[in-house]
């Protein structure tokens, strides 16, 4: 399973996170990732953890302010980007246009979706993967696989149905290794989390617990 932690804009220590995770990935058969804030990316990746960014902009280089660019955070060390966030939806022309930039820089991409109908959607638009999550869950800690395990067995189904190469994650309310398994249970290749590691009072304990029954 993939478990890629969001740090959104949570007032954590991204590298005291990394570490933790660098180190569970390294001793669990789970591949944990972080999507820490673009200016953190750098301390980050030093840790050895797979990162990610939160968002890249559809832009190269050229005059525009305040884009975080492909490029800049492949430069700062990540390898992969989500998109389309629940909390920085966009555009369909600028979830496309952002797939584009990070295929210039080879970048494992996750768009999200609230949905099937909208997973369809994003797995249309070619990324490596999905990640459907209701937002009303969103840091509730009442994981979608509880509250509507219906949600990720029709992503699953929809994504199969567009491109059966686009990997589905689940996220929303996960916050155990009990929500990981029926994660996959359910079908998803991997899970997409935040407030159960990043507002952790111990971040790596929190980390152990969600892939130890993996
Ligand atoms: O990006 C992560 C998701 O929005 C899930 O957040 P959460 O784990 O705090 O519910």
């Amino acid at each position: 399973m993939f478990v890629l932690v969001n740090l959104k804009a949570y007032p954590c220590d991204p590298v005291e996170v990394a570490t933790a995770a660098h180190e569970v990935s390294e001793s669990s058969d789970a591949d944990v990732a972080i999507a820490p804030q673009a200016a953190a990316i750098e301390t980050v990746a030093e840790t050895g953890v797979e990162t990610w960014a939160q968002h890249v902009s559809p832009n190269e280089h050229g005059s525009h302010t305040g884009s975080t660019l492909a490029e800049a955070t492949a430069e700062a060390g990540a390898t992969g980007t989500l998109l389309n966030h629940s909390e920085n939806r966009l555009k369909l022309a600028d979830i496309d246009g952002s797939l584009d930039a990070a295929e210039r820089v080879d970048f494992d991409t996750v768009v999200c979706a609230n949905n099937a109908e909208q997973v369809a959607a994003a797995a249309a638009l070619g990324p490596d993967a999905v990640a459907v999550e209701p937002p009303e869950l969103i840091g509730t800690g009442t994981p979608v696989s509880q509250a509507d395990p219906d949600i990720v067995r029709d992503a699953v189904d929809a994504a199969a149905a567009v491109d059966e190469s686009v990997d589905v994650y689940c996220g929303a309310g996960i916050s155990t290794g009990e929500d990981v398994v029926a994660a996959e249970e359910l079908g998803a290749d991997g899970v997409l989390l935040a407030s159960g590691v990043a507002k952790a009072d111990d971040p790596q304990a929190a980390l152990e617990d969600l892939v130890d029954p993996l």
